[in-house]
């Protein structure tokens, strides 16, 4: 099961999480996010993490032209904006996650496509007004009906040291994604919430 640690701005703490064993690590190249890192920060980040971490930059509704550049230096882009299927079939879907801020059932059908073309998901909390980082806890019962229909799905959404056991005791994703609930203030990490969470679900995953 990966582990995605999101919104990570430090260096130092990417290293440290890196190497408690994050799968994913998580930059947002969105400025109006309190988690926002420039490029050269993210640069500064990539160089800090060992062999096996691979760097994602989340992005909103971003241009193909940036995406492209990202992409120099992102192992994965996660599109967690508005952004079609016509505009994210425009880059190489091994290194794409597409997110979808689940409310309700119909959006299901949008999904579709993604899933034909196996394309990785992530699904996360629905909040009016913002795209992510909400650390508002997921529907859990629309979360059922999707994975009912697909397995390449990271959930994502008020994930923590609270609920992580609850939640994995319910579903088995293809992996979890965690950001506001494992931090001091928005952007820094608490490392010693992050590595039990780390811990938690490596040890969930060979227990079952
Ligand atoms: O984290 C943000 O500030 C953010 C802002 C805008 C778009 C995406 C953002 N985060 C992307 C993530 O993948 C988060 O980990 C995800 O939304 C879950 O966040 P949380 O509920 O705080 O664990």
């Amino acid at each position: 099961m990966i582990v995605k640690i999101c919104g990570i701005t430090q260096p130092q703490q990417a290293k440290e999480i890196s190497q408690l064993g994050a799968n994913y690590l998580g930059t947002i190249f969105y400025p109006k996010s309190p988690r926002y890192v420039d490029l050269d920060k993210i640069i500064e980040i990539k160089q800090s993490l060992n062999e096996s971490t691979k760097l994602v930059v989340v992005v909103v509704n971003q241009d193909e032209k940036t995406v492209e550049e990202l992409l120099y230096i992102a192992d994965i882009i996660q599109f967690h904006g508005d952004e079609d299927y016509s505009f994210v079939k425009n880059f190489p879907k091994d290194r794409v996650i597409k997110v979808f801020r689940i409310k309700e059932e119909s959006q299901i059908k949008q999904m579709e496509e993604y899933m034909k073309d196996d394309y990785c998901l992530l699904l996360d909390t629905y909040k009016e007004g913002m795209y992510g980082g909400t650390g508002e806890t997921i529907d859990i019962q629309l979360l059922k009906k999707v994975l009912k229909l697909y397995d390449k799905i990271i959930v994502s959404g008020g994930l923590g040291l609270d609920n992580i056991k609850e939640v994995l005791s319910q579903i088995k994703p293809y992996g979890v994604d965690a950001s506001s609930k494992l931090e001091i203030k928005p952007g820094i990490k608490d490392i010693s919430k992050v590595k039990q969470f780390i811990e938690i679900v490596k040890s969930y995953e060979s227990n079952n």
